[in-house]
């Protein structure tokens, strides 16, 4: 199913708004963004072709632990405040900042964000590119597109959280995301028991 996600979610749980960030604010971001350390994506030994950096907190796949990672800066504050309004969030609540550069030939392949996290607010700057959503029912999946427009925001929470899985194809143009994310009960209590 393709449907307009900028009228009506289609998935419980997902909200996008186009025009969430103006060209100037955008221009900024991608140059604040660029001008970070950004690290290819690790995953068990594997090197990602898009590029990342944690604030807040950082999620290592390597090692499957949750680590301090250094405070959101302030060039993102702005935009934090935002996303949290934008998501009926308490502000401080979004208190992880992923950023990400996709080069050409860089995506993201279906996953669902680890379970240390709830929700979760997308901002997508640069090239245009489709969000795509699959759900497993019995031996087929049910699936749904997402246009993400420059500048566009979406908020994950609910079902297109926790039971879809996400994905983004390989980019043909270049495309920056900042994704922020609030804490999970079983993040907290993993947090809170030492146990990253
Ligand atoms: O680039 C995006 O908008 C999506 C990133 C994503 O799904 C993730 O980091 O978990
Ligand atoms: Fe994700």
């Amino acid at each position: 199913m393709t449907l307009d996600l900028f009228d009506t979610p289609i998935l419980p749980g997902l909200h996008a708004v186009e025009d969430f960030v103006s060209e100037t604010e955008a221009a900024a971001l991608i140059e604040a963004i660029d001008a970070t350390e950004l690290e290819p994506f690790r995953f068990q030994g594997w090197l990602g072709k898009r590029l990342t950096h944690s604030f807040g907190w950082h999620y290592d796949f390597d090692t499957g632990g949750m680590g301090e990672a250094e405070p959101i800066p302030e060039w993102l504050d702005p935009l934090r405040c935002r996303a949290e309004a934008m998501a009926g969030l308490a502000e401080g609540s979004l208190v992880q900042a992923l950023v990400i550069r996709y080069d050409i030939g860089a995506g993201i392949g279906w996953h669902r964000d680890r379970p240390h996290f709830e929700h979760v607010v997308g901002v997508s700057l640069g090239a245009p590119a489709t969000l795509r959503f699959r759900r497993r029912i019995g031996d087929r999946f049910e699936r749904a597109t997402v246009p993400l427009t420059p500048r566009a925001a979406y908020h994950l929470s609910g079902a297109a959280r926790h039971d879809w899985e996400h994905s983004i194809t390989e980019m043909d143009a270049p495309r920056w995301s900042i994704t922020f994310r609030s804490l999970s009960d079983k993040g907290r209590a993993l947090i809170a028991a030492g146990n990253r």
